[in-house]
């Protein structure tokens, strides 16, 4: 398994690069531009380097409303996947007696992206403490930033890259009659999350893009037609995860 396998590697990068650097990071003001992230982080050896192995990542992506959630439960049903929410994360941490409590509510509140070293600080720790080693990274990264943070931090690069891409229209609807008493789905915490996700987010779909690991979903459709389009993309990778077991 993943974990048993990298436990010492990631282990030891979690306490003598990953931590040491968050604290010095913690110190100064988050609000860097993604050109400047690139100096920030410094880069760490890539955990295959390592023992040769190294987690599956599909990094889960779309705007809000676009169907990220309720996909990542029909791919864990079929294909045995960790599904890691950045969004659900924050959440659990801003009701948990955090030191980031009233800055992730504020963040949410105002459809802004949370520091990049929260949220990767967060997602290390669930999957350095799962012993699964398929992930499903649901929201994350958000912006170039976190794209780069969490490349540089864990060493990892995603496998797979999925987007839901749906009109803004459709996405508003989902997210007005979602009924899961969020702070962030009302109209206007909705639109300033639309425009984010158009100026920071689709960035990130290009990056990726360009390296050849998006797969583009059209997702406007019933939930399992949906589906329908995601498990030929996991179908396909199944024996390329099987083999990071
Ligand atoms: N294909 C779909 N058709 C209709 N409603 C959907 C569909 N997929 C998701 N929903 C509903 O839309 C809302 C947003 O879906 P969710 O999976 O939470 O999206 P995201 O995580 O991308 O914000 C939820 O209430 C969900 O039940
Ligand atoms: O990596 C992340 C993921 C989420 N968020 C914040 O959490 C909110 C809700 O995210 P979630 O993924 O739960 O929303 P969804 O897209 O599923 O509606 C976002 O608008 C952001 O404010 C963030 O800052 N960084
Ligand atoms: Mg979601």
């Amino acid at each position: 398994m993943w974990r048993k396998v990298t436990a010492t590697s990631f282990s030891s990068l979690k306490s003598s690069i990953f931590f040491k650097r968050l604290h010095l990071q913690q110190a100064t003001k988050h609000n860097a531009a993604s050109a400047s992230a690139v100096s920030r982080f410094a880069t760490v050896a890539p955990l295959q380097e390592k023992d040769g192995r190294c987690p599956f990542i599909t990094f889960v992506l779309g705007g809000p409303g676009s169907g990220k959630g309720t996909q990542c439960i029909k791919i864990v049903e079929t294909f045995g996947f960790k599904h890691l929410s950045a969004g659900d994360l924050l959440r659990r941490e801003m009701v948990s007696n955090s030191e980031y409590g009233s800055m992730i509510l504020n963040t949410i509140k105002e459809g802004r992206i949370v520091p990049s070293e929260v949220t990767v600080k967060l997602i290390l720790k669930e999957m350095e403490s799962s012993d699964n080693h398929k992930f499903l990274i649901d929201g994350f990264p958000r912006s170039e930033e976190n794209r780069i943070a969490f490349e540089k931090i864990s060493g990892a690069e995603p496998d797979v890259v999925l987007f839901f891409d749906c009109p803004e229209d459709v996405m508003v609807k989902r997210v007005l009659s979602r009924n899961q008493g969020r702070i962030d789905d009302n109209i206007d915490t909705i639109k300033k999350r639309l425009k984010v996700f158009e100026a920071l987010n689709l960035p990130v779909i290009d990056y990726y893009a360009k390296k050849g690991k998006v797969h583009r979903i059209n997702a406007v459709g019933t939930v399992d037609e949906i589906f329908e389009q995601v498990r030929p993309v996991f179908k396909a990778c199944e024996q390329k995860a099987l083999n990071r077991s």
